[in-house]
């Protein structure tokens, strides 16, 4: 089964590649986690790889970059990006996506929302059409550290169920993002594709909120690695 999870995500992070880098793209947003290692990897195999500047979404990402021997570069320096790659916790069926698993959501949608386009690399268990139907943690929101138990009291109305991420067992207390911030993770049940940018708005008002790991009208394409061996290939 994790044989098969890995392979899965190799396949659908390599054929996004091979299917969408262009020898016209210079500036290539990389983003975070187990998928993208595949993602980095094969942009580091590319022939014109001297040619481009990749864009990290977080400190794994531009450990990534620097691995595969791609130039780095950021979104202060390239706020205009040709195209990004990053994978997803879920998938829903107008390409909305639940993000953030890793902690990494703020620099993610910053990264995304400097790219002329979005590409999600995932293996088939993300792929259920409804937010929060398989990604059961819930919808993980960075917030300033003083804010937290505001914003989980403003969660609980908006009738979500909040959790503060713990860093247990690797820290105590909870985790601190690659921006010094906390994650809560909200829990809002299953969120049907036509509902996701009217909660990720109400998210996004509350003060304290600083990004919300719903992404709604950012990615158009996803390529998902099944269990066969084959890739579905998605766009809106
Ligand atoms: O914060 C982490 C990111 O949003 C990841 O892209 C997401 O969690 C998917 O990661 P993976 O490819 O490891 O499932």
């Amino acid at each position: 089964m994790a044989d098969l999870v890995e392979k899965s995500k190799k396949l659908s992070a390599y054929a996004a590649v091979d299917d969408n880098l262009l020898s016209t793209h210079r500036v290539i947003g990389i983003g975070s986690g187990s998928t993208v290692v595949y993602v980095a990897e094969r942009v580091g195999q590319a022939s014109n790889k001297s040619d481009l500047v990749c864009v990290p979404t977080g400190f794994q990402s531009r450990q990534l970059i620097i691995d595969n021997g791609l130039r780095l570069g950021s979104t202060e320096e390239y706020p205009e990006i040709d195209i990004a790659f990053d994978g997803a916790d879920e998938i829903d069926t107008n390409l909305g996506l639940i993000k953030g698993g890793g902690a990494c959501l703020f620099q993610e949608k910053l990264v995304a929302a400097c790219s002329k386009q979005l590409v999600v690399v995932a293996d088939y268990r993300k792929d259920t059409g409804v937010l929060g139907k398989g990604w059961r943690k819930g919808v993980p929101i960075e917030v300033v550290p003083a804010a937290y138990t505001k914003v989980s009291l403003d969660l609980a109305k908006l009738g979500g169920k909040p959790v503060v991420r713990s860093g247990l067992p690797a820290k105590a207390g909870p985790v601190v993002t690659d921006n010094g911030n906390f994650i809560i993770d909200c829990d809002f049940g299953e969120i049907p594709p036509a509902q996701v940018a009217e909660l990720n708005a109400k998210i996004k008002a509350l003060v304290g909120v600083v990004e919300t790991g719903l992404f709604v009208g950012l990615a158009s394409k996803a390529y998902i690695g099944n269990a066969d061996g084959t890739i579905t290939k998605k766009t809106v």
